[in-house]
């Protein structure tokens, strides 16, 4: 099998660069006019499927959406994984992992195990329990070709506390990147990617010679705009990988007005 980075390129050179958020918040169902119920929370995400599937690059399901049902949600999870890569597109599971190392073995073969049914084909991994701990996630990516995404900098207004806090090398967030990027240059590797929020007017973090894939969420519905990007991220735009979630849903559940705003995310 091809590294993640290159199924990503493969995908976002054919669809465009563009990450469509499965985020099945209670509102959205109800406005769509579906129960909130395990079976209701299916047909929803496999609304969007069928929709963007063969048009869009990568899918992000937000694991939580999906526990709040329990095992049934749980199950929902593994079969959307399993119609995104059907469609053709790339996963990443928005699980925000991470603990201590011990226990990030688990997590780890749980979201990047070979066969895991709950593996896509990236995950978001939380490295505030220590970068090093993360090692067990970044062990498996390499080996079975999935990537994963490191927050650093995130797009909500309390991220800062913690993220640009001055440790030992500058802020927090930057020794993130910083680790991030060395250990792709070690392992010979470019499953290691960030999270970086498209939310700030400027990120305070300086990511212009990262070497992995930089997902961009808080576009659309928290105010970040497609356009802004390519200042903010300046030499580094070329590995980021914008994320919209409710800016694009809202639109739904019609099939054509979802393709529309994806449309109109890709142009601007
Ligand atoms: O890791 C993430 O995906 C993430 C990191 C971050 O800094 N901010 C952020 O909004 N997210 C996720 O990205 C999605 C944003 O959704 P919208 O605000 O609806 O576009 C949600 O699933 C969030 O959990």
């Amino acid at each position: 099998m091809s590294t993640y980075r290159q199924r990503l390129k493969e995908v976002v050179a054919a669809r465009g660069n563009l990450c469509v958020g499965i985020d099945p918040h209670a509102n959205l169902l109800s406005s769509w006019g579906m129960p909130l119920t395990a079976s209701g929370l299916e047909t929803y995400c496999r609304t969007i499927v069928d929709a963007l599937g063969e048009t869009v690059a990568v899918f992000k399901p937000q694991a939580a959406f999906f526990e709040v049902y329990g095992s049934a949600g749980m199950a929902v999870l593994e079969r959307v994984l399993a119609d995104i890569r059907a469609a053709g597109a790339l996963s990443i599971v928005d699980a925000k992992r991470g603990d201590i190392g011990s226990t990030m073995e688990a997590y780890a073969e749980a979201y990047l195990g070979k066969d895991s049914p709950l593996a896509g084909d990236a995950v978001t991994l939380s490295p505030y329990l220590g970068f090093g701990s993360l090692m067990p996630a970044f062990e498996r990516a390499v080996a079975f070709d999935k990537g994963v995404y490191v927050l650093a900098r995130t797009s909500n207004p309390e991220g800062g506390q913690v993220q640009l806090a001055l440790g030992r090398g500058g802020s927090v967030a930057q020794e993130v990147v910083d680790a991030a990027k060395e250990l792709n240059t070690r392992a010979r590797t470019r499953a290691i990617g960030l999270v970086v929020g498209g939310t700030h007017g400027s990120l305070g973090i300086d990511v212009s010679d990262f070497n992995g894939s930089i997902l961009v969420p808080g576009i659309g519905a928290q105010g970040g705009r497609m356009e802004d990007l390519p200042g903010l991220f300046g030499a580094a735009f070329d590995n980021v990988l914008p994320m919209v979630g409710r800016g694009i849903l809202q639109a739904g559940p019609d099939a054509e007005a979802l393709r529309r705003r994806v449309s109109t995310f890709l142009a601007e």
